[in-house]
């Protein structure tokens, strides 16, 4: 990476891309962190050896790419604050927040700036992150290529052109490894009620959630048949999933999701000027 990235915000999901983009090989003095409590920034030194500020203007005026990295509700603030650092460096822009657009951002960084909007998630940690990005039209080739240089260090990246479709990443992707999460909680306190130590319900999950995300990566069939490919008639899986069918876990995850992406465009709404 020959440019310098400097992120405004070191909490959770900075630390994942920090993390994933260090592991990557990516030299960390390149690598800017900003955030106002001494803590965030200690945490992110023991994640890697990048630069650490409490001043979101040097951190800028170091940078050839900003991430805007805080929670949305603060975005506002914290870019209008910003607004002349980033006028006088003109960097490429990225942001992770959900739900604020890129033209709300860029206007409360003083606009005119080329900027990636971009839907991220912690997986990137362990460099199997899944992001989803779309561009302004100020955003040039080359910075089209730095975003895509750094999201994919740290794992998948999907280009969109509509900006609404970031909502409907967010509900499938930003937020979906609280999903699986959710999921590996649920079977692990199920095979303790069986009788399984937790360590054994535990590590019998978690390979088993590896293994069935391995197998659907790297298979030309799809999840459907891996499924039925476990599901011998009359055995014991048929019993499992015609639990799960009939207690709607389809309607459940359509409906979850649904209420995530319309959250998304509600942020949007809330908090867009
Ligand atoms: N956590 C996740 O899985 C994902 C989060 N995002 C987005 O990433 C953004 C950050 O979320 P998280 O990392 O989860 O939140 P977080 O709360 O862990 O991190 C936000 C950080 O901003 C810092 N901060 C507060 N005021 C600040 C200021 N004035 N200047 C600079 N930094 C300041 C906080 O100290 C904190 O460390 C949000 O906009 C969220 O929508 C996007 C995709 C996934
Ligand atoms: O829950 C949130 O709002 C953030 C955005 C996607 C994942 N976490």
């Amino acid at each position: 990476m020959s440019f310098t990235i400097a992120f405004i915000g070191g909490g959770n999901m900075a630390s994942s891309i920090i993390g994933g983009l260090v592991a990557s090989g990516i030299d960390a003095g390149r690598v800017w962190a900003s955030d106002p409590f001494p803590e965030s920034l200690e945490r992110l030194r023991a994640v890697a050896p990048v630069n650490t500020t409490s001043d979101n203007a040097e951190a800028v005026a170091n940078a050839d790419v900003v991430v805007m990295a805080v929670k949305p509700q603060i975005m506002k603030s914290v870019a209008e604050s910003l607004a002349s650092a980033v006028q006088a460096k003109k960097p490429l822009v990225i942001s992770i927040a959900a739900g604020i657009e890129a033209e709300t951002l860029s206007n409360w960084l003083g606009g005119n700036l080329a900027l990636v909007r971009c839907m991220p998630n912690t997986p990137a940690l362990v460099r199997t992150g899944a992001s989803g990005l779309y561009a302004n039209a100020q955003v040039s080739d080359e910075q089209c290529a730095q975003a895509q240089t750094i999201l994919e260090a740290v794992g998948s990246v999907s280009w969109f052109d509509n900006e609404a479709a970031l909502d409907a990443v967010t509900a499938v992707s930003g937020s979906g490894p609280a999903y699986f999460f959710l999921v590996m909680e649920a079977m692990q306190a199920a095979g303790e009620q069986l009788g399984l130590s937790a360590e054994d319900a535990k590590a019998l999950t978690l390979q088993t959630a590896l293994g069935a995300a391995t197998m659907a990566i790297n298979s030309d069939v799809e999840p459907d048949e891996l499924r039925r490919r476990v599901t011998s008639p009359k055995g014991t899986t048929e019993k499992a999933i015609a639990a799960l069918e009939a207690g709607g876990l389809r309607d459940i995850f359509a409906k979850a999701m649904i209420a995530c992406r319309d959250r998304s465009i509600e942020l949007s709404r809330e908090l867009g000027d």
